[in-house]
């Protein structure tokens, strides 16, 4: 019996994965779809034609680079439907709006015009009855330190070269959105409870968490509306 089966995920199941930068979700997302025998659903970061120009000139490519993750992610979702499901998301969409769009229209990085048109666009496509969410978000959080230093040690050169300031804005922003997070339900992971790279029953024990919030007592780790 596999993993999937013995711990009675369905194989329907859409489950995210969010949180800061460099906390480890697409290691985490490997690792899930691996064990489950899922599909994966990747942020595109390498192929992506904003996000240099964004870390170079926030001002400038706030706008293009949300418009340019809205898309890619509307087209994901559509592609996890027309699947059926069996998906492990990489970042979920609830991100782009609830931190990085609003981070930077609080730091004037985006205008209140761009701000509006975004989210005005991100309602009409996603706070609809349409639109499926995911049967679980897994929030992965730990200590800023340590965060710091897994975005080290990716080395991702426009990151290197971004101010610390930026990752304290952004990990404070996550911990408050998480607080009233309530689109779906919620299973938080400290990064100190598991080592994916190490501990080979790391998985499954990770596994076990999700079924017990997919077939258990989900109020256990929702939060409290
Ligand atoms: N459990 C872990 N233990 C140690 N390092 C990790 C772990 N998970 C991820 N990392 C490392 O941290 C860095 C960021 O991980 P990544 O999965 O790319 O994060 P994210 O997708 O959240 O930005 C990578 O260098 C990765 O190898
Ligand atoms: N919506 C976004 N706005 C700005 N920047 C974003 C957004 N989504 C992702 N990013 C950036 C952050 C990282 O530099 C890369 C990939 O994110 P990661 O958390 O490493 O998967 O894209």
């Amino acid at each position: 019996m596999n993993l999937r089966e013995k711990y009675n995920i369905p194989s329907s199941a859409v489950i995210t994965i969010a949180g800061t930068v460099g906390v480890g979700k697409s290691t985490l997302t490997k690792s899930l779809a691996t064990a489950l025998n899922f599909r994966t659903s990747f942020e595109k970061v390498d192929t992506n034609p904003y996000l240099d120009k964004f870390y170079a000139d926030f001002k400038a490519w706030s706008f293009h680079l949300q418009i340019y993750f809205l898309a890619e992610r509307f087209k994901e979702q559509k592609r996890i439907f027309e699947y059926g499901g069996g998906f492990i998301q990489d970042r979920s969409i609830y991100e782009d709006t609830g931190i990085f769009a609003k981070m930077h229209y609080d730091k004037e990085t985006m205008s209140p015009v761009d701000y509006e048109t975004y989210t005005s666009l991100f309602d009409a496509m996603v706070m609809t009855p349409f639109f499926h969410h995911p049967d679980l978000l897994i929030y992965l959080e730990g200590s800023f330190e340590e965060i710091i230093k897994r975005i080290k040690l990716r080395g991702r050169q426009m990151e290197q070269d971004t101010p610390i300031e930026y990752w304290e804005e952004m990990y404070n922003r996550y911990e408050k959105w998480i607080n009233s997070f309530n689109s779906c339900p919620i299973l938080r992971l400290n990064i100190t409870e598991y080592d994916l790279y190490n501990d080979e029953n790391a998985v499954e024990e990770i596994i076990k968490k999700i079924s017990y919030v997919l077939n258990g007592s989900k109020e256990f780790y929702m939060n409290k509306r």
